[in-house]
């Protein structure tokens, strides 16, 4: 079995503006948060150049920033120092923006130039997806603006027509070529070589609401009845299950060699298309043993994630096969 030594606390990197799932407590609190500053989200902001900007210029908003890509985060992590009003969270939009923010939440969304996904396998992961379209509806506060900038003029006339008719949200602008202050760098480059842009606004007028996932239960720790035996213990590694949506496997067991002690247990976890690696921390007690996600673990709620800690919490409780 692998032994692992986790990082001392005070050698624990600082990441600014970095906010960790393990540091987030879902829904976020925004009025705490905000301080009577405007909230507005950007979904997918590449090098952070743009996000940055805005972030200085506008020091009367509280401006949070998701992105799927560790390295665009980093990098526009780098470009944010001395920022206070920007929060920038790795994780899929798609999937996160509604369980992050409760309803009304939000003044304006924008998202600068998203991949339009032009295949139709993938058409379920563009912004105009009726899920995507609910939690954006959701989120914004009545009055709030959702603002979409592309140089795909299919996708674009896609979104106006998808985003328009939802019972919720209103069209109200589709410019080509408008004049910003700031620019990204994608937009430049279209604009150099002569391609048109498109800004597209939509307003929402009505409420409404969606459902959330991982609103209950923010923290889970199991207490089993049984101590896990070395070998329930080794058994776990490579079992996978699932319920419903959702889908677990388990990878390398390792003793801890920290403070807690205790065992490790790699777990890989999807929900439909959102993936999350992470640790499950087992500690045995004198009787049974404590199942909960390991301080490092950095993986949001989801129900897979509960899933996977509730299978693990099961299988030591199952009573051990008599051998032979
Ligand atoms: C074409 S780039 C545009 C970057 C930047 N907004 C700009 O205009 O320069 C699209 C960005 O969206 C990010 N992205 C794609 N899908 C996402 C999702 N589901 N959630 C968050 N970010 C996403 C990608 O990682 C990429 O950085």
């Amino acid at each position: 079995m692998d032994v692992l030594t986790p990082a001392p606390q005070q050698a624990r990197p600082q990441y600014g503006v970095i906010a960790l799932p393990g540091d987030l407590s879902l829904p976020l609190d925004l009025e705490a948060m905000a301080r009577g500053r405007r909230t507005e989200l950007e979904i997918g902001f590449g090098n952070g150049e743009y996000t940055v900007k805005h972030a200085r210029r506008a020091p009367d908003v509280l401006l949070w920033g998701i992105e799927l890509s560790p390295a665009c985060v980093l990098r526009c992590a780098r470009r944010a120092a001395g920022l206070d009003n920007l929060r920038l969270i790795r994780t899929d939009a798609r999937r996160m923006m509604k369980e992050l923010f409760r309803d009304e939440a939000l003044d304006r969304v924008y998202m600068n130039f998203p991949c339009p996904w032009p295949k139709r396998r993938h058409a379920h992961r563009r912004v105009t997806a009726r899920d995507f379209t609910d939690s954006l509806a959701a989120v914004l506060r009545l009055g709030g603006v959702f603002e979409l900038l592309t140089d795909d003029e299919p996708y674009a006339r896609e979104a106006l027509d998808r985003i328009g008719n939802h019972a919720a949200l209103e069209g109200r602008g589709f410019e080509v070529n408008p004049a910003r202050s700031v620019t990204t760098k994608y937009e430049r480059k279209w604009l150099e070589l002569g391609k048109p842009i498109y800004r597209l606004t939509f307003v929402k007028t009505r409420p409404f609401t969606t459902a959330r996932q991982t609103w209950e239960g923010s923290e889970v720790h199991i207490r089993t009845r049984r101590r896990p035996t070395e070998a329930c213990l080794n058994a776990l590694a490579d079992v996978s299950g699932g319920a419903g949506d959702a889908r677990w496997s388990f990878g390398r067991l390792a003793l801890e060699r920290g403070p807690e002690g205790g065992f490790l247990l790699e777990a890989f976890s999807n929900d439909e298309e959102f993936d999350q690696r992470y640790y499950i921390h087992i500690s045995p007690r004198d009787e049974g043993a404590l199942v909960r996600l390991d301080r490092t673990a950095n993986a949001f709620l989801t129900p897979a994630v509960k899933g996977a800690l509730a299978d693990v919490a099961t299988r030591i409780d199952a009573p051990e096969e008599p051998e032979g």
